[in-house]
């Protein structure tokens, strides 16, 4: 139950803060190139433990990984306001082309939970360098509960009761699935009529909107996003410790597209079990070929 963060920055320490606030494993290394900043983010989160669930939070050099079920992989640049995912696909391969051969030494038969960005083509990378390991990025997990989140406003209910998928590539051309979404079972306009809540077309594009540019809004505000993501990968992770079978949408290299997107996927013990083909109408669909095209030729810039 031991897991490593790779990259102690906003995002590798709110997921290990997480992690430990959730009781997701028993242990946490934090490691980074700024081995000062790990040191300090494992000494703060460490505080937490006692008085939530007593993980061991430590800190070290790569090698430290040993053991590890999981590896998280946050490391590398995060947007400047302005800057799509995209944009930090040269820059961060660079990152993994050198870290992730190091972190496969240092935990071979760990599953590789990626959540640098562009997250979707590096876990296409990750896959290419580290053959035969379970790879997975986090996708659109996040994007999916910022869907849940929003649809949940407006139908004045609790969001662990919304469901919904957000598909494709977790940036720009992402798909908002709205033929999967559902409230209490029921297609979210049914649920909306029968609660008696406004619900409109320019209500739904407005949540497209929101969910399509939260990273962006977020950042314009306060630089970074974190909370989210943090959560996303303590769930992912715990999905694959507890082998719980939990449907994810988790990027992970998809053959009939070509590169890794997110579909909704078993996510247990090894990683990605399964997926799940959505049944999308022919409009998403067609968004959804379209997301793959974008990846497709992000990752064609690579080689
Ligand atoms: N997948 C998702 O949904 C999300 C992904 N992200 C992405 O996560 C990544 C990290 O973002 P932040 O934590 O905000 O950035 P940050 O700048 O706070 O942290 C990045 C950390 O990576 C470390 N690092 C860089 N190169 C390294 C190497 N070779 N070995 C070890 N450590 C190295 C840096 O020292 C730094 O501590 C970005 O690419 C960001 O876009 C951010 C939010 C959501
Ligand atoms: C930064 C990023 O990828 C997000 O918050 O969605």
């Amino acid at each position: 139950m031991k897991v490593g963060v790779v990259g102690a920055g906003l995002v590798g320490a709110t997921a290990a803060y997480a992690l430990t606030l959730r009781g997701s494993c028993s242990e946490i290394i934090l490691t980074d190139q700024n081995g000062a900043r790990a040191r300090a983010e494992a000494q703060d989160i460490a505080h937490a433990a006692p008085v939530s669930h007593g993980a061991r939070v430590g800190s070290g050099p790569l090698t430290d990984l040993r053991g590890s079920a999981v590896v998280i992989v946050a490391a590398g640049a995060n947007q400047k306001p302005g800057e799509s995912r995209l944009d930090l696909l040269q820059k961060n391969a660079a990152i993994f082309r050198e870290l992730i051969p190091q972190v496969v030494a240092a935990a071979p038969g760990a599953t590789l939970l990626i959540a640098t960005n562009p997250v979707d083509v590096l876990t296409d990378l990750t896959a290419r360098l580290a053959p035969g390991a379970s790879v997975m990025g986090s996708g659109t997990v996040l994007d999916s509960a910022r869907f849940r989140h929003l649809i949940a406003g407006h139908a004045g209910v609790d969001g662990t009761h919304v469901h919904g998928h957000v598909l494709g590539e977790h940036g720009d051309s992402e798909v908002l699935a709205w033929s999967t979404a559902s409230v209490a079972g029921l297609p979210v306009a049914d649920f909306m009529a029968a609660r008696g809540r406004e619900w409109t077309p320019e209500i739904r594009a407005q949540i497209d909107a929101d969910t399509r540019g939260a990273a962006a809004q977020i950042i314009a505000g306060k630089h970074a996003t974190y909370y989210g993501i943090g959560a996303a990968l303590a769930r992912i992770t715990e999905r694959v410790l507890g082998d719980r079978r939990g449907i994810l949408t988790v990027s992970a290299p998809t053959p009939e597209f070509g590169v890794s997107l997110s579909l909704p996927r078993v996510v247990g013990r090894g990683g990605v079990l399964d997926t799940i083909p959505p049944a999308l109408t022919g409009p998403e669909r067609q968004q959804l070929e379209r997301s793959a095209a974008v990846l497709r030729d992000a990752l064609a810039a690579l080689d």
